[in-house]
């Protein structure tokens, strides 16, 4: 495939970070804020922000059922933070009227970790990118709290508060979700792994 059209989900959130870590990994990447916009790329990456806005707007920009169809279609989508409360099938501690796109057989809660510390950086082993930890910037983050059979755990946090582990990445088929943000570091793996996800789901 030739070089991957990313688009980032620009309603709300940290879009032009993501932009800049597609670009670093060696995409084309491009705001998406209407459907036409969408169908032009080859995937997706829903950035961190407020989840319950990114849903209110999706639905007045009438992107979320587009959005589901391409998931449903096989289309990739990376999603940090509320980018990944947005790929939940299931939210806690979300609002009331409160819809995801969904597509990760999983159950997100809404700000867990921020109920014990509003934000935090840890090193964090994830699957796949080698020895060297990645740099895990959490900000009101969520956690997974249960995930179906079909989703590959990439990496989890001690849980602060006894033997637990907080699940914080995540992948089922061509769908991508991280509790925490590498676009707001130096550290662009994560991206390069999205982003080889592209390219093999386009072969
Ligand atoms: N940094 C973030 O994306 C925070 C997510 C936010 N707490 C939400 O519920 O959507």
């Amino acid at each position: 495939m030739s070089t991957p059209v990313i688009g980032v989900l620009a309603l709300q959130g940290d879009v032009r970070e993501h932009l800049i870590a597609l670009a670093a990994a060696d995409a084309i990447a491009r705001e998406v804020r209407r459907p036409e916009e969408l169908a032009d790329v080859d995937a997706l990456v829903i950035p961190g922000g407020e989840s319950t806005t990114m849903s209110k707007l999706a639905l007045l920009f009438g992107l979320m059922d587009p959005i589901r169809a391409r998931v449903r279609a096989g289309m990739p989508v990376y999603g940090t933070c509320a980018g990944m409360i947005m790929l939940a099938d299931k939210i806690l501690d979300g609002r009331d009227d409160q819809e995801t796109v969904g597509g990760i057989d999983m159950t997100v809660r809404r700000n867990a970790f921020g109920r014990q510390n509003e934000s935090f950086e840890s090193g964090i082993a994830f699957d796949g990118l080698g020895e060297e930890p990645v740099h895990g910037v959490f900000i009101r983050a969520p956690w997974v709290e249960e995930v179906g059979a079909g989703v590959q755990v990439l990496a989890e946090l001690p849980a602060a508060d006894g033997p637990d582990s907080r699940i914080v990445a995540v992948r089922q088929g061509n769908l991508l979700a991280t509790s925490f943000h590498p676009e707001l570091t130096g550290d662009h793996r994560v991206h390069e792994y999205f982003v080889r996800m592209v390219e093999s789901a386009g072969r």
